[in-house]
C-alpha cells in the first residue's frame, strides 16, 4: 500500500514485476474488476467501433471460468454487455449504476432514478446549445448524458466545454464527471466505480482474506475503483490519464492488459 496517490511514471511495471503480484496471490483468488474503453477496448473516435479483440474476448471467457470476472464501465450496462459478449460475465454499467450478472445478481441504484427529469432536461437544452458544432456527439445514457468532443476541431473544444458546465450549473441534481474528449453530467449522489466495486464483493459473499480484488482501468473514473482496492487488493492503471492515480502498477496499453490477463489465466489453472 502507498500511503498517497503517484503519477503513472512512478508506478513499478506488472510485466516486470510478476513475481511480487504472484506473491500477492499465494492463499487468495483473484476477482477481476474490468474497465471497458481504454483497457479492455483501444480508444477510437466512433465508440460504436470499440471492440474487443479476438484474443481478449477469448482470455476473458477462460478467466470467467475459473473466477468472477466484472466489466465495469461509463457505458450504458446494455451496450458493454453487447460489446463483450459473455454470459458468465458481471456488467457493472453507468459506472455502476446498473449492475446485471449470473445467478440472478442485479441492482439498479434507485437514487440514480430521481435525476432523469434533469437528465431529460439537460439532454435538450445541450442538444439546442451543442447542435450546431460539428463532431459533438451527446450520448443520453441510463444514468448519464456523455458529452464527447473527440472529434470536435482543437479550437472549439472549449467552448463545448464551457457549454456542459453552464448547463451543469441549472441542475443541483447533477455534477460534472471527467474522462478522455468527454464531459458528462451525472447524478449528484456518492455511488461511483468505487461503491459498486464494494458493493460487488460483499454481494458476492467472497471470503476477504481468500479473496485478491484486481482492479484494472485507464481514466479518471477508474480511480474510485483503484482508490476502493487500495488496501485490500492490486489497481493496475493501463496508460495514464494525466492526474495522479491510487493504483499500484502500471501497463502501457491494452495489448499489456491482454498479456497480463493471459500471466493471471496461466497462474489460475496452475493452481488447479
Ligand atoms: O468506463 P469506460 O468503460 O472506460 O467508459 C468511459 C466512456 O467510454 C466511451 O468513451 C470513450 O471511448 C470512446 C471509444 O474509444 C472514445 O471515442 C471517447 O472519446 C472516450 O471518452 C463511451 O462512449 C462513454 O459512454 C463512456 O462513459
Amino acid at each position: 500500500m502507498h500511503p498517497s496517490p503517484r503519477t503513472a511514471s512512478e508506478l513499478p511495471h506488472a510485466l516486470k514485476h510478476k513475481e511480487a503480484i504472484r506473491q500477492k496471490l499465494a492463499n487468495r483468488k483473484p476477482v477481476l474488476f474490468l474497465d471497458y474503453d481504454g483497457t479492455l477496448s483501444h480508444i477510437v473516435k466512433d465508440p460504436d467501433k470499440a471492440l474487443l479483440t479476438a484474443e481478449m474476448k477469448d482470455v476473458l471467457a477462460r478467466l470467467a471460468q475459473k473466477t468472477t470476472v466484472t466489466v465495469i464501465s461509463g457505458r450504458d450496462r446494455a451496450d458493454v454487455q453487447q460489446k463483450v459478449g459473455l454470459e458468465q460475465v458481471v456488467y457493472a454499467g453507468s459506472h455502476g449504476f446498473d449492475i446485471e450478472g449470473p445467478g440472478g445478481l442485479a441492482l439498479q441504484y434507485e437514487e440514480g432514478q430521481k435525476a432523469q427529469p434533469a437528465l431529460d432536461k439537460a439532454t435538450q437544452n445541450l442538444k439546442s446549445a451543442l447542435g450546431h458544432i460539428p463532431g459533438v456527439w451527446i450520448e443520453r445514457k441510463k444514468y448519464a448524458i456523455a458529452v464527447h468532443y473527440r472529434n470536435v476541431a482543437e479550437g472549439q473544444e472549449q467552448q463545448v466545454i464551457q457549454e456542459v458546465e453552464n448547463e451543469l450549473s441549472r441542475h443541483q441534481g447533477l455534477k460534472k464527471g471527467g474522462g478522455k474528449k468527454i464531459i458528462e453530467l451525472k447524478p449528484s449522489i456518492d455511488w461511483h466505480k468505487g461503491r459498486a466495486t464494494e458493493w460487488l464483493l460483499k454481494k458476492l459473499e467472497l471470503d476477504p482474506s481468500r479473496t485478491l480484488p484486481i482492479f484494472m482501468g485507464d481514466d479518471l473514473t477508474d480511480e474510485d475503483g483503484l482508490k476502493a482496492v487500495h488496501e485490500g487488493g492490486i489497481g493496475i492503471l493501463a496508460g495514464e490519464h494525466g492526474e495522479k492515480t491510487w493504483a499500484h502498477y502500471r501497463l502501457d496499453d491494452v495489448e499489456q492488459v491482454r498479456l497480463f490477463l493471459e500471466e493471471l489465466y496461466t497462474l489460475l489453472a496452475e493452481k488447479e
